[in-house]
């Protein structure tokens, strides 16, 4: 199956345009690719948190993740955001199944780092044949990045980081929707987007501080998926209506993930 994994970013999901979700159904419909969400909710995570008085806090863009604060991410993630995706899709004429990592075990989680973003966790293994069932029967699977471990303990994972899995897994082309149109840097006292970005440029924007946030988990997963056979992966713009489909026909838009190899660095 020719899969077109999508990462849709809480950050701009409030504002996606309703074709946004047309188009989804159409790049599937007219047999572009196999389209596979997979979703953040980042924003809505910290309104919850705020409002049940629990305070959390970012390292390198990803949540220090306490017990208190992983059912929170879980509720959010795996339930308002993943059925409201499925809902919208449903709208747009298409058929979303919803999971999370941990349903049929499509993710298999191990910690993060040396444990100090507490039950934060990288994906260890994807069972792509829980994807290969659901496109089957024509369904488009809507993951939220939730997963557990060997021993059924839950994880948070960043939905950059399992998205770049998931599409690792797939072979597939990777798309990070988000809320700017690629990656920003200062070009004369102006800023200008970057529309190709290889790993030496990426790491010395981090250091300068240019990338920072929720773009350093982006950027870092996309150029480990294409050191594992991810075939391309972009930053495209959500409140752009056409550079979903423009990607899923080829078009270059927004930023261009590229290892160095490819750009001509050696
Ligand atoms: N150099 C950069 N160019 C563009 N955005 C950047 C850059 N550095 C940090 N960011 C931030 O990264 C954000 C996108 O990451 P994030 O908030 O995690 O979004 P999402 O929910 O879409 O994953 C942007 O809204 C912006 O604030
Ligand atoms: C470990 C970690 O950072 N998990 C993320 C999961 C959600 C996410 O990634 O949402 P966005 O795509 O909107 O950023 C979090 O708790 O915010």
């Amino acid at each position: 199956m020719n899969y077109l994994v999508i990462k849709c970013g809480g950050s701009v999901f409030e504002k996606l345009p309703f074709s946004f979700y047309q188009n989804i159904t159409k790049i599937q419909r007219h047999g572009y690719f196999q389209p596979v969400i997979v979703h953040g909710g980042g924003p809505l995570i910290s309104r919850l948190l705020e409002k049940t008085g629990v305070k959390s806090s970012f390292i390198d863009g990803l949540r220090v993740t306490t017990e208190e604060v992983l059912d929170v991410v879980e509720m959010a993630l795996s339930g308002t955001m993943n059925k409201q995706i499925v809902a919208n899709l449903y709208k747009a004429g298409g058929s979303g199944f919803g999971l999370s990592g941990i349903d049929g075990s499509l993710l298999t989680a191990v910690p993060a780092g040396d444990g100090s973003l507490g039950y934060v966790g990288n994906v260890a293994f994807v069972d792509d044949t829980v994807i290969d069932n659901l496109a089957a029967k024509e369904f488009i699977p809507v993951v939220s990045p939730i997963a557990m471990d060997s021993t059924g303990q839950k994880y948070n994972i960043n939905a950059d980081v399992a998205a770049a899995s998931i599409a690792e897994a797939l072979k597939a082309k990777l798309c990070f929707i988000s809320d700017i149109p690629g990656i920003l840097i200062d070009k004369d006292g102006e800023q200008a987007v970057l529309h190709q970005a290889a790993s030496n440029e990426i790491e010395q924007l981090i250091i300068a501080g240019v990338i920072k946030g929720g773009m350093i988990p982006k950027v870092r997963s996309a150029l480990r998926a294409l050191e594992n056979q991810v075939p391309e992966a972009a930053i495209l713009n959500g409140l752009d209506p056409d550079s979903l489909m423009a990607f899923a026909k080829g078009e270059e838009i927004g930023t261009k993930i590229m290892l160095n190899t490819e750009a001509g660095y050696v």
